[in-house]
């Protein structure tokens, strides 16, 4: 998976349900989800046992993480105490399991973005609502509710993770860094947000990623990614 734009690798579902949800007379097409290569890991089922190397997302946080508050006006944030290697586990995002009509219902007028369940949104298709899954970490959540947002070269990278559920619309969704992130570093992660979407139905912040490649600055004082 990739946030470069050039590079990435968008599926397209036939009826999204991001756009049924915003429910206008018209239905909008898809705007497209990222291409994800999904994590198997080893389960209750396989012969091995807990101390398999295939099993890391289900063993939890291994590094020493802190939250703190952010010096450049984002809130509070999320930093590792200990240099980390390129690929390392850091966290998984846990929230509780919503519709995407739940959620929206619930946060219209707050500034809180979805964590969409949707690898297999463009590949299978999603008829129902029920099947249509975000994560939503307001009420109920753990570290990686405080991982702030930085467009294009953010140092942790989302990737869906099966442990146990054979069910395609559940899965755990894990932080991995995309390279090496020196102690006391910021952890970040790019949220895939549209800024210009002002059609959006969550209302959404102004950016203070500080990067040079920022979807929020000006269009005009704005760097293209190598
Ligand atoms: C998942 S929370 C992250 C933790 C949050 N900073 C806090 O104090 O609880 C997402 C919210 O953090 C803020 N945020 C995250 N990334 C940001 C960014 N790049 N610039 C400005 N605000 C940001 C926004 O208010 C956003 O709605």
């Amino acid at each position: 998976m990739t946030r470069d734009p050039q590079q990435q690798c968008l599926l397209s579902c036939v009826e999204c349900p991001l756009e049924r949800s915003k429910k206008d007379d018209v239905l909008e097409p898809c705007k497209g989800h990222l291409k994800r290569n999904v994590i198997k890991e080893c389960w209750s089922k396989c012969g091995c046992n807990k101390r398999c190397g295939n099993r890391v997302v289900q063993r939890g946080v291994n590094y020493k993480l802190q939250v703190f508050l952010t010096p450049d006006g984002k809130g509070w944030g999320l930093r590792t105490l200990e240099k980390l290697p390129k690929g390392a586990f850091v966290c998984e995002f846990v929230g509780e399991i919503l519709t995407i009509s739940e959620l929206y219902t619930r946060n219209r007028e707050k500034h809180a973005s979805p964590v969409l369940l949707d690898a297999y949104w463009g590949l299978t298709g999603v008829s129902m609502d029920e099947e249509a899954l975000c994560l939503d970490a307001t009420c109920y959540g753990n570290v990686a509710r405080f991982i702030n947002h930085r467009c294009f070269d953010a140092n942790l990278i989302e990737i869906p993770v099966e442990v146990e559920s054979p069910d395609l619309h559940y899965y755990h969704l894990a932080f991995f860094t995309t390279r090496e992130v020196e102690a006391l570093e910021e952890l970040t992660w790019d949220y895939g947000l549209d800024f210009g979407d002002l059609d959006h139905p969550v209302k959404q912040f102004q950016c203070r990623c500080g990067s040079t490649f920022c979807r929020n600055m000006k269009r005009s004082t704005r760097s293209n990614p190598p």
